[in-house]
């Protein structure tokens, strides 16, 4: 579904991303770990398509097609969607007025789905303005959930929320990504996914297929998403590191 070959981004005149190559297949759920700093967010604004990431070389596909040129609004049409980690401040813009763009299209109730995470006396407030950390995070799932990407970008979907809310914001991404009981790997009514978790607390909630580790901006290892986090727990990065030394997978 997603497939990424030899990549290099810049964002601010300075090289950021280099040699990033990784793919994720249909149905499948990725995660992608990595210390602070190492670029992760930054390859989601670029599969995204965000105007900061200038891709300098390298090649990014999406169901089949080479997207490393089109811009945003084509990849949102073609079915890829983003929960950001500090999604901007829309001030004079209603959520309700970004989601009934689409709700009315498709004749989705937005109460009821508003209703469902508790978001229903938000969509008269300007996007994200004087949003607690957990509401952002409940407002971009809000605002997939209307969108019903084939493929979702999430970054940090636990960070900011409460172990309470915690429950809810996990349950809803299992159900935006298998809209059915449970998912088994692969599963071809399951949605793609590229997840970055820094605490893992989201595995409690997907059926995770694989992991990356990005460190310097660049892919250091892949493998089983629970054994690479239980390595990052004991050992740090530095595990990582070496595993791209010797060429090896973790699995
Ligand atoms: N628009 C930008 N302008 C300048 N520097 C940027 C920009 N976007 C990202 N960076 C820098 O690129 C580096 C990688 O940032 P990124 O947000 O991708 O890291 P991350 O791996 O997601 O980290 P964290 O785990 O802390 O969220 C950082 O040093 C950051 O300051």
């Amino acid at each position: 579904m997603l497939q990424i070959e030899d990549l290099y981004v810049e964002v601010a005149g300075r090289p950021l991303l280099k040699n990033v190559s990784l793919t994720v297949e249909k149905g499948e759920t990725t995660i992608l770990f990595g210390p602070n700093g190492a670029g992760k967010s930054a390859l989601l604004s670029t599969i995204m398509g965000f105007s900061n990431y200038k891709i300098t070389s390298g090649k990014i596909y999406f169901k089949g097609k080479d997207i490393t040129e089109a811009p945003i609004n084509e990849r949102a049409k073609m079915g890829i969607g983003i929960m950001s980690q500090r999604p901007p401040n829309i001030a004079g813009v209603k959520l309700r007025d970004l989601l009934e763009i689409e709700t009315h299209k498709n004749l989705l109730n937005l109460e009821e789905m508003a209703r469902s995470i508790d978001m229903e006396r938000f969509l008269e407030r300007d996007i994200n303005v004087g949003f607690s950390g957990g509401e952002i995070k409940r407002s971009e799932l809000l605002q997939l959930s209307v969108q019903r990407p084939d493929f979702y970008l999430l970054d940090e979907p636990e960070s900011g929320v409460d172990p309470v809310n915690m429950a809810q914001v996990g349950n809803m991404i299992r159900k935006l990504i298998c809209n059915k009981k449970a998912c088994t790997s692969h599963d071809p009514e399951r949605k793609a996914s590229l997840v970055i978790t820094h605490t893992g607390e989201i595995l409690d909630y997907l059926d995770a297929d694989k992991a990356y580790i990005l460190c310097n901006g660049t892919v250091m290892c892949s493998g089983n998403p629970n054994r690479l986090l239980k390595e990052i727990k004991t050992q740090g990065y530095d595990e990582c590191i070496r595993c791209k030394m010797n060429l090896t997978q973790i699995q």
